[in-house]
């Protein structure tokens, strides 16, 4: 049975991103103490940029040990890793070059590859990391996400395969509008995650927050976020005002 979503409302993208910081420092630490290691899954997207740059300041980057945190993607595109759409690339500036990561850490997904074997690719390398057992699902540490203004989350976009896959744990992920090919975690390794981190801003993802997060009958959908569920970990939602400005008041509004 899954837990009910967390919704948390900032004042701006700076208070949200900071907070993020405060929570991605908090589960780190967690894991670290209980399993001595931190397995974390990045997502791309604008708001995680300035999450990254506050994490490898000088405050934030001395209150976790980071040579514990093994760093995932949620997704990635068919770009080489040094292309300026590349998530990894943008993590890597933001966040692995100035903390110093060292490469053994960083998991990324080989976006230079075809699709396929990027996924094959990717899943074998969370098959080591993670040492789940044939059949079962691993368990990352975190998992953060963000949301397209058409529902989408990592690279699981509405109307497509991705969503119903129920054995692989990463696939290829396109875009209905046929851009560019992509690749994704599943649903089924995102559902098992201890922590489940979305991070939305801006008033034009106002109206797809609210009919994820407050489904009324007649809405459309499913979203691929709305199939965000963890089963037994927490699912957080960190919004920005405009992003949940379409959101029944609560007394704290
Ligand atoms: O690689 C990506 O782009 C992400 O995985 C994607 O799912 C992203 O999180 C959303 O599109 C929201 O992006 P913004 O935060 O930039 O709006």
């Amino acid at each position: 049975m899954s837990q009910a979503p967390e919704i948390h409302r900032f004042s701006d993208t700076q208070e949200l991103t900071r907070a993020a910081a405060e929570l991605f420092l908090e589960v780190g630490r967690q894991a670290i103490t209980q399993r001595n290691c931190f397995l974390a899954a990045l997502s791309g997207g604008s708001t995680p940029k300035t999450l990254y740059s506050i994490l490898a300041s000088e405050d934030y980057a001395q209150q976790l040990d980071w040579s514990k945190v093994h760093f995932l993607f949620g997704d990635e595109r068919s770009v080489p890793p040094t292309h300026v759409d590349s998530n990894f690339a943008m993590a890597n500036a933001m966040l692995f070059s100035p903390l110093h990561i060292p490469s053994t850490q960083i998991h990324r997904i080989r976006g230079e590859d075809p699709p396929e074997a990027a996924a094959a690719h990717y899943e074998t390398t969370l098959r080591h990391l993670t040492a789940a057992v044939p059949g079962q699902w691993p368990q990352l540490d975190l998992v953060l996400l963000g949301m397209g203004d058409d529902g989408h989350t990592a690279s699981l976009f509405p109307g497509t395969a991705s969503l119903t896959e129920g054995t692989r744990w990463v696939v290829p992920g396109t875009s209905p509008q046929g851009t560019r090919a992509r690749v994704t975690l599943t649903l089924g390794v995102i559902n098992h995650a201890s922590v489940v981190l979305f991070l939305v801003a801006g008033r034009n993802k106002a109206a797809v927050v609210r009919r994820v997060l407050e489904q009324r009958p007649g809405d459309p959908g499913p979203y691929p976020a709305a199939l965000v569920r963890p089963e037994t970990g927490r699912l957080l939602w960190y919004l920005d005002h405009a992003a949940a400005s379409e959101l029944t008041p609560t007394t704290d509004d």
